[in-house]
């Protein structure tokens, strides 16, 4: 059953040129308003059947003056993607028409929908729950085919379905707490209690744990693994930089209407996106060893999930060679020898003293000779042991993952208060603070401001 809101208007395609732009329109007057405004011939929105699209004009009803030439798709609640009934206009693209169209709407009884507005009504009607609600905010914005499925796997409700059956196993045992408390059979019931409730707090924990390892592999493929690429000057810095960026693999994400206006550039290498930082700084200057103590150098590296660090085999490694081993050794690090065309002049076996060998990959960006295995040592950090199965239930979002983290806390507490022979109300409350949590997850607990927060990171018009 959907809840009566007011009717919503929003322009959901991109702003800009385009060939069609469409108007979205939701809520209980939606074909009431739209009626005002949409004429052909005697049709009414109000009367055609469900699910059919039409043509016709959009026109200002005081002056009978047309905005737009529009198809109008009809589609009656709740099957619909809000539950609400829903009226689509397409326009001609561009700005004006569409601007003009939603303005009609607007003074004729519409709002104006807030950014995510059309997808929390999704949520609020029960079409979807929480974590579905933000894979449509990823899916937006995948940025691999990746990063698609996992957003796919949780609009599908996988991750969903887990965290409910972990909440409904903490149910069960909670209410068999209350069974036992409130008819105690046997005198050792107190035991039997407390039994019950570290095995399942145990159980939950180590289901919780699983997901929870998946979340550095969710947050890569959601928002790309940051990588620099750093050496000295000349070493094939910007060859590396242009073979990643080779024109098939580029993606320059520009999300509009979002709270990242930043435009930043990613690769896509064997399904793993690099978000590549900009180490202008530590690639640009003349003594590197002087400027690698340079904070934003640090920054840099310290915000990088992969270093990419080049040398030229066809040079003795150099004392700046050496200062950005030392800067990296802490350092996700690929170290890569390149030049392999030219003659070697470089100590390899020394090298290998101090950096891992198994890390190291020779290449010619001259000739492409190596970039393969460039890159299937840079899949391989990233999918180590699990071969990337695409259908994996991952966790990706910050917020999930730090909800995660607080419910297995409240299950360590559990587990510390049975064990220290606390009374079991206390262990309780630990136990429902837990189902609480995981509630959060898919929204079943969740308070307003969350939700406003959540939905307020979306797109205008979605
Ligand atoms: N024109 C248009 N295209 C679109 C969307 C939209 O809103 N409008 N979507 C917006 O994101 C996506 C599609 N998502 C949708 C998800 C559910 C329903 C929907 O009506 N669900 C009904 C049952 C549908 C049926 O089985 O007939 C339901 O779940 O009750 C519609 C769109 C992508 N393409
Ligand atoms: N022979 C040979 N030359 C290469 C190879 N890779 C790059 N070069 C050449 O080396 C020179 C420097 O390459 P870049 O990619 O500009 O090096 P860089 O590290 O970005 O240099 P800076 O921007 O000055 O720091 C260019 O003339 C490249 O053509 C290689 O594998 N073999
Ligand atoms: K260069």
């Amino acid at each position: 059953m959907s809840l009566e809101f007011d009717t919503i208007a929003a322009i959901s395609t991109p702003p800009g040129e385009g060939a069609i732009a469409i108007v979205r329109l939701s809520g209980a007057e939606a074909f009431e308003i739209a009626d005002r405004v949409y004429r052909s011939g005697s049709k009414k929105i109000k009367q055609v059947p469900s699910h059919t699209i039409h043509y016709g004009h959009i026109v200002d009803p005081n002056t009978e003056e047309i905005a737009d030439e529009v198809m109008v798709s009809v589609m009656q609640g709740p099957k619909t993607f809000t539950r609400e009934d829903v009226v689509e206009i397409n326009c001609h693209g561009g700005i004006v028409s569409v601007n003009q169209v939603l303005q009609l709407l607007l003074s004729h009884g519409a709002r104006l929908a807030e950014p995510g507005e059309f997808t929390k009504r999704a949520f609020l009607n029960g079409r979807i729950d929480l974590s579905q609600a933000e894979a449509v905010m990823d899916l937006i914005r995948a940025k691999t085919d990746r990063a698609m499925h996992v957003a796919l796997s949780q609009l599908d409700g996988n991750l969903s379905t887990l965290i409910r059956n972990l909440r409904g196993i903490i149910l069960d045992t909670l209410a068999q707490v209350e069974v036992n408390i409130d008819y105690p059979e046997y005198d050792d019931v107190e035991e039997m209690t407390t039994k019950l409730l570290k095995e399942k707090a145990v159980q939950v924990r180590g289901n919780i744990a699983q997901l929870l390892e998946t979340a550095k592999q969710g947050k890569i493929l959601r928002e790309g693994l940051a990588t620099a690429i750093i050496g000295r000057p000349n070493v094939g810095k910007s060859s590396l930089l242009n073979h990643l960026l080779q024109e098939e693999k580029a993606i320059v994400t520009d999300i509009a209407g979002t709270t990242r206006d930043v435009i930043e550039e990613y690769v896509n290498v064997q399904g793993v996106p690099l978000k590549l930082i900009d180490t202008a700084g530590i690639r640009e200057t003349e003594d590197l060893v002087e400027q690698i103590g340079v904070e934003r150098s640090r920054k840099a590296l310290a915000e990088a999930d992969l270093v990419l660090l080049v040398f030229n085999q066809n040079e003795p490694l150099t004392s700046e060679d050496r200062a950005l081993i030392e800067a990296t050794n802490e350092s996700n690090r690929i170290v890569i020898l390149n030049k392999m065309d030219l003659e070697n002049q470089l100590d390899v076996a020394q090298l290998e003293q101090v950096v891992d060998p198994s890390s190291i990959v020779r290449t010619s960006l001259l000739s492409q000779a190596g970039v393969k295995e460039l890159e299937g040592k840079i899949a391989a950090l990233f999918f180590s042991g699990q071969t990337g199965e695409k259908d994996a239930t991952y966790v990706s979002n910050v917020r999930h993952i730090a909800l995660l983290n607080q419910a297995m806390a409240a299950l360590d507490e559990v587990v510390v208060g049975i064990d220290a022979e606390m009374p079991v109300d206390l262990v309780q409350i630990d136990m429902t603070r837990c189902w609480d949590l995981l509630g959060e997850i898919t929204g079943d607990s969740v308070q307003d401001e969350l939700l406003t927060q959540l939905f307020s990171q979306f797109c205008l018009g979605k």
